[in-house]
């Protein structure tokens, strides 16, 4: 909607025919953006055979199905492959970006990510996303195709920083969720955003990512919206939790395979995670949250 809007021509494709008839008629996704219509120039299609041959190909779909997906779909060989998922591939332990090298070899890979919720950005509220793609001349094409008025794109080359930075913020804004939940207060909240902060940069930065990426919107400015907003699903989820709630098991929480993940990957590398551990282990029912937070609060003090 806010390409099109912007002048380009667009293609929307589903896997669902259905849902195919239903866009194209009614200009409108009345289940997942109500109230939003689609610009003339997004053409809506079921085939994905059918979508032009030039352009950048964005892929909108939670990271537990990226694989599976791309694996299914050799046409998208060659192409330059755009991945908006945030999270870490709980079967590979990958990103989107290693999954599409994987996946589609001959393929370019880049990452959109960075706060914003995709109601906001269908709705035309300002903006401002981190484009990262390692090839500059492509990373630069991107940025300046995907812009428009209100949709602000910065740059960088460090993919392994915007991809973490996106997928490791979801599991603190669940921790963030459940402080809230359980009634722990803002002040709980703020030094777990800090020390979530803390630790999501120490793994970006085991894994060759830059500190400043993790800076960026993709890391902090992502971290800031998810851990503070009731429009995000993970903060609910963990609000939920928090309170002992319950939480719609359809809606997409990608913070949840996304601690599981890590966790495995921080006990193989001897990272140092311990509020996404202790999410992976409450996810898990291992341990309590009152546990949890005592075993927070009880580790050696240290220099910040
Ligand atoms: N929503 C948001 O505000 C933002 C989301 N993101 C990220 O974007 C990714 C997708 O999130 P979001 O769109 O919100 O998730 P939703 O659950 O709302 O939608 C997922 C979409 O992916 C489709 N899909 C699911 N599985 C497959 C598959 N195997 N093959 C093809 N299509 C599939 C679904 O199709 P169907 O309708 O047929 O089920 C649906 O259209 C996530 O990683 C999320 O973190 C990033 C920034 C903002
Ligand atoms: O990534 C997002 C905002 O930048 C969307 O967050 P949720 O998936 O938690 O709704």
């Amino acid at each position: 909607v806010a390409l099109a809007r912007g002048g380009a021509a667009v293609t929307l494709w589903t896997r669902d025919p259905d849902q195919a008839t239903r866009l194209s008629a009614a200009r409108q996704n009345r289940d997942r953006l109500p109230g939003v219509d689609l610009p003339e120039s997004v053409s809506v299609t079921a085939e994905i055979g059918t979508i032009p041959a030039e352009g950048p190909v964005l892929l909108a779909l939670p990271m537990q199905q990226l694989a599976g997906f791309l694996a299914a779909q050799p046409g998208l060989d060659g192409r330059v492959l755009v991945a908006c998922c945030k999270g870490i591939d709980l079967a590979t332990l990958e990103g989107p970006a290693s999954v599409i090298r994987r996946t589609c070899a001959s393929a370019t890979p880049a990452i959109l990510t960075g706060p914003s919720f995709a109601a906001d950005i269908a709705r035309g509220m300002p903006t401002a996303l981190t484009l990262a793609c390692a090839d500059v001349a492509r990373g630069e094409a991107l940025q300046r195709g995907l812009s428009t008025p209100v949709l602000r794109l910065y740059r960088t080359t460090d993919v392994t920083g915007a991809e973490l930075g996106g997928a490791l913020k979801n599991v603190i804004a669940i921790a963030a969720g459940v402080v809230i939940g359980a009634g722990f207060g803002d002040s709980a909240r703020a030094a777990l955003m800090t020390r979530g902060y803390a630790e999501m940069t120490r793994m970006a930065e085991a894994l060759g990512a830059r500190a400043e990426t993790l800076a960026g919107l993709s890391g902090f400015g992502d971290l800031v919206l998810t851990c503070t907003s009731s429009q995000s699903r993970n903060f609910r989820f963990g609000e939920a939790l928090g309170r002992r709630g319950t939480f719609d098991p359809a809606v997409t929480v990608e913070g949840a395979a996304t601690a599981r993940a890590v966790a495995k990957l921080a006990a193989q590398r001897g990272f140092e995670m311990p509020i996404t551990r202790m999410i992976a282990a409450l996810l898990d029912r291992e341990t309590s949250i009152e546990e949890a937070a005592e075993s927070l609060l009880t580790r050696p003090l240290k220099q910040e």
